[in-house]
């Protein structure tokens, strides 16, 4: 049995079955049977034992139960000591208690369809036991004492395990029947056990070396007698089966008594329900009558409150219509008031006409005449009272209506006020919004002529190649410059001759140049004016629209590079849908052998931003490895340019300097024409200025062609130091430095002290330079700046500072060019916190915002951050470095630009102007120009930290 089992609940009709039963059985003059059987029962109550001791029960009937032990705690086995028949069939025992041969009256014993694995060797010890059924356990042996079983006639093993019989079975002389699974039988044989009882007893006697003795000359003990008196008796043996065949008769009768009583008591059980059920089906009915009365009930009272309300919405008509009338009845009376009123005024004119009547009455006869003359007057003064009080209640009514008359014309004025004043409100915010939009329109609409003014410059291919020729008349006569200098220290007058003359001719050229690009820029500006007047004036976004078809039209150098990109990779391209990108393959002369050598990031770079299409292509070229690739270097160093474009334009050999001629733009401008004067060993601008000897030279002064100084010197020059020839013009366009503009977006200054920085770095290197809040700033003027720094913080939950508002929004209008700001090269410097979620939002986006208008980004994103343990200066410092390190890169000139130096003192950022003694009461002034300041001046200047 395992240790922990759950006992299972009985049923509750076995719960009353059990008690019905126990109860039977207590009853005086029940018999000695107690039946427990079919009670769900997993352990025999010890009611059952204490009434089997007590009334001393003979038949005890446990079948069909959940049984896992005969014995229950605290239960003496001698308690059963008197029964003779004890059935626990279809139970769950697994073993029998070990003192069961205590049972010794037990003749009849039942465990059929058990979990017995042996039996106790005590069984041996019930001498008059007559029946065993162990069928249908788990038997494998039986125990030797078996064979003490004096008394049994029929023993039933089948169903089990047992394939071995104990010998001592042949000492039972008085077994009759003898159940088993033959067949499986190994001990006696299975022949053996076919052939029946006789046939077993007798191979088990042989075993023995016993004689057998069939069984009928054995007899039994007496049955009913006690045990004790155990005789055998032979004459009554008969006798005694007979009334032991009555007795089991007379249980069995009684059995099916008690089962018709238990039928009735469950009919009983039944009948009760049903009325029960009955009971509660009424109850329902009830319930359900009584909800259905509450609700016609209430559906009656809502009825009559709907009538009720209907009666009152009647009355309330009839009382309407009634003080309507009433109302008309006053009209009529204020009407017959005034009739009244004209009778009288006719009654009065009757009177007088009366009264002239009665005077001549008076004259035709005195008779009476004063009491006629009282009589007349009493009659006048009554009809007079009646009139005057008839005219007074009307001049009344006519007051009240008059007053209600005036406070409605008041009110209605007020009202009219109240709406002029709201719809002049309306009207002026209407306006303002009107401005507003018109002012945005109007920023738009001039930003996006600036971009196409400048794409136009960009893309005119003229103005582009005269660009080219100036460049490199420049680059000559920078180079002749120099050589010049170095020869005059030499004194080779000869080779100082051949220079001028070509540094004349090469003047003269840009010179000519300079007024063909002047005159260019000027048919460009005509162009530009037609193109306006042609605008139709409600037309929107017009340049927008004229900015695209400017950028639609690829230029034709562009066309004749991409014809030059190789046709696999122009395939590959189409195979891919990436056509869009063949204009960059092209115009940075893609190969396939140098995609061989690119990763993502150069590809990336070159503005290729899908991953597919990247990966595609660097697969794709490192597929295509040996004899493309020396294929695609030749095609490289010779691009095949289709017959109809003609070649670009050498310049003229400068040796040949008297016949140099101005070369005729050509429809495109061709590659860059290698100077003809020998390589300089420095770069433009390398040479230093003539008069500072600090800076690099910058300026060409035109006509000598001279390049011998630097920006600031230039300006004060009007005759060239080296030749002594008046400058009749300077050109400083192409190898001046660049102005930086720094723009910021601070909410609590940290970005515009960020700027500052950034400002004194950059006059240390003596570069023009201007720092400003982002709103105070021209938006549209960006278009034209070629070196912007943007320092911006982020404030609130990822929000711009207040002074870049305006700008944010600007930025961000769908209708601004994509391009438009191609030629601004750029950098953003963001100032957060990382303690935030949107952590430099700021910086980030716009970043993204000016790459996407086509601004070239000279380096990454800078991300300050103050929860660095060395605070934004953690990024800033390295960041500022990169930047001038690529601003140097970008601007070669500027290398040879001799900063101040460490102790050189930057012009001030803040001046504090102390006051005289006699202003006193002012305080001091921040931010005067010192220049309006007279009086000692205390310059608090940041510490330089270049
Ligand atoms: C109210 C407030 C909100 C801020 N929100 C953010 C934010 O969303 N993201 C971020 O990166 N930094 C945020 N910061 C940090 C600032 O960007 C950082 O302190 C910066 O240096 C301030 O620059 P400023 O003084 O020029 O405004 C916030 C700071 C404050 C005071």
């Amino acid at each position: 049995m395992p240790l922990f089992f759950r006992k299972k609940k009985p049923s509750e009709d076995s719960q009353k079955r059990l008690e019905y039963q126990l109860c039977l059985s207590k009853e005086a003059g029940a018999d000695d049977i107690l039946d427990i059987s079919n009670c769900e029962l997993s352990e025999v109550p010890s009611s059952a034992f204490s009434i089997c001791k007590v009334l001393q029960k003979k038949v005890l009937i446990l079948h069909n139960n959940e049984l896992r032990s005969l014995l229950t705690k605290g239960c003496d086995i001698l308690s059963l000591a008197t029964l003779k028949v004890l059935d626990l069939h279809e139970n769950k025992l697994s073993s029998l208690p070990e003192d069961i041969g205590r049972l010794a009256s037990l003749q009849i014993f039942n465990v059929e369809k058990n979990l017995l694995k042996t039996l106790p060797a005590s069984i041996g010890d019930l001498r008059l036991l007559q029946t065993l059924n162990l069928k249908g356990n788990c038997l494998s042996e039986l125990p030797s004492s078996i064979g003490s079983l004096s008394s049994l006639r029929t023993l039933d093993l089948s169903d089990n395990s047992i394939i071995q019989l104990p010998k001592a079975l042949a000492y039972i002389r008085t077994i009759e029947s003898f159940t088993l699974d033959a067949t499986k039988m190994s001990y006696p044989p299975p022949s053996v056990c076919l052939e029946g009882t006789e046939s077993i007893q007798r191979f088990l006697c042989n075993e023995l070396g016993e004689d057998y003795c069939p069984p009928s000359q054995y007899l039994l003990p007496v049955l009913e007698n006690d045990s004790t008196s155990g005789k055998q008796n032979s004459d009554c043996l008969d006798g005694l089966e007979a009334t032991w065949q009555n007795k089991f008769s007379d249980y069995e009768r009684r059995k099916e008594q008690k089962q018709q009583e238990k039928l009735a008591f469950e009919r009983h059980l039944e009948e009760k329900q049903k009325q029960h059920t009955q009971l509660l089906l009424m109850n329902n009915s009830h319930k359900e009558n009584v909800l259905n009365s509450v609700r016609q009930e209430q559906e009656r009272l809502e009825q009559g409150v709907n009538q009720q309300q209907r009666a009152q919405e009647a009355e309330r008509l009839l009382i309407l219509q009634k003080v309507r009338q009433a109302e008309e009845s006053i009209s009529f009376r204020i009407s017959n008031m005034l009739m009244d009123n004209n009778r009288q005024a006719k009654s009065a004119e009757f009177l007088q006409a009366m009264e002239e009547e009665r005077i001549r009455m008076e004259q035709l006869t005195a008779i009476t005449q004063e009491e006629t003359n009282s009589l007349r007057r009493r009659e006048v003064a009554a009809a007079m009272q009646k009139m005057l009080s008839d005219s007074c209640a009307l001049s009344l009514l006519q007051e009240a209506s008059d007053f209600r008359r005036r406070n409605l014309v008041s009110e209605a004025c007020r009202s009219l006020e109240n709406m002029d004043r709201k719809f002049d409100k309306v009207l002026s915010l209407q306006v303002l919004d009107k401005s507003n939009a018109i002012t945005q329109i109007l920023q738009e609409e001039e930003m996006q002529k600036a971009a196409f003014q400048a794409l136009q410059l960009q893309k005119d291919s003229v103005h582009g190649y005269i660009r080219n020729q100036i460049k490199l008349i420049e680059t000559e006569l920078m180079q002749l410059t120099k050589l010049e200098i170095k020869r005059r220290n030499l004194d080779t007058e000869n080779l100082q001759e051949v220079l001028g003359e070509q540094r004349t001719a090469l003047s003269d050229l840009l010179q000519q140049l300079l007024k063909q690009k002047d005159q260019r820029e000027q048919e460009l500006r005509q162009v530009l004016v037609e193109l306006e007047l042609k605008s139709e004036s409600n037309q929107q976004n017009y340049w927008m629209i004229q900015y695209q078809r400017l950028l639609d039209a690829k230029p034709l150098s562009l066309r004749m590079q991409e014809v030059g990109v190789e046709k696999e990779l122009v395939n590959l391209l189409c195979k891919l849908s990436a056509q869009h990108y063949l204009p960059i393959l092209a115009h940075n002369r893609v190969t396939t052998e140098a995609l061989r050598h690119m990763t993502s990031s150069d590809l990336k770079k070159l503005g290729i931003n899908e991953i597919g299409i990247q990966k595609a292509l660097l697969n794709w070229a490192q597929e295509h490895r040996p004899e493309g690739a020396c294929k695609v270097a030749q095609q490289d160093e010779v691009p095949e340019i289709p017959s109809t474009v003609p070649p670009p334009s050498p310049l003229p050999s400068l040796s040949n300097t008297s016949t140099i001629q101005m070369p005729s733009p050509p429809l495109t401008p061709g590659t860059p024409v290698t100077p003809s004067a020998p390589s300089p060993v420095e770069g433009p601008g390398s040479s230093e200025c003539v008069v500072c000897m600090e800076t690099g030279s910058q300026v060409i002064f035109l006509p000598c062609g001279h390049v011998c100084c630097c920006q600031v010197c230039s300006n004060a020059m009007q005759s060239c130091p080296l030749c002594r020839s008046e400058i009749s013009q300077q050109n400083s366009g192409i190898m001046s430095l660049p102005t930086l503009l720094i723009l910021y977006g601070s909410q609590t200054g940290t970005a515009q002290d960020t700027a500052q920085r950034v400002v004194r770095q950059a006059q240390r290197r003596r570069l023009q330079v201007q720092a400003m809040p982002l709103d105070n700033y021209n938006v549209t003027n960006l278009i034209s700046e070629s070196l912007v720094v943007f320092v911006c913080a982020t404030t609130g939950q990822g929000d711009p500072p207040d002074n870049m508002k305006n700008f944010w929004r600007f930025l961000f209008r769908k209708s601004l060019p994509v391009g438009s700001l191609s030629r601004l090269d750029c950098a953003v410097l963001g100032l957060g916190d990382s303690s935030y979620p949107k952590f430099n939002f700021v910086a980030k986006k716009l970043h993204k915002r000016l790459q996407h208008l086509g601004a070239s980004l000279l380096l990454p994103v800078g991300l300050a951050d103050e929860q660095h343990d060395l605070g934004s200066d953690a990024v800033i410092d390295p960041w500022l470095k990169s930047f001038w390190d690529r601003v140097y890169a970008l601007y070669p000139p500027l290398a040879d630009v001799i900063p101040l130096r460490e102790d050189e003192q930057l012009p001030p950022t803040y001046t504090f102007h102390f006051l005289d003694d006699d202003r006193e009461g002012r305080r001091p002034t921040e931010d005067s120009h010192r220049a309006n300041c007279p009086l000692p001046v205390a310059s608090l200047c940041c510490q330089d930290d270049v």
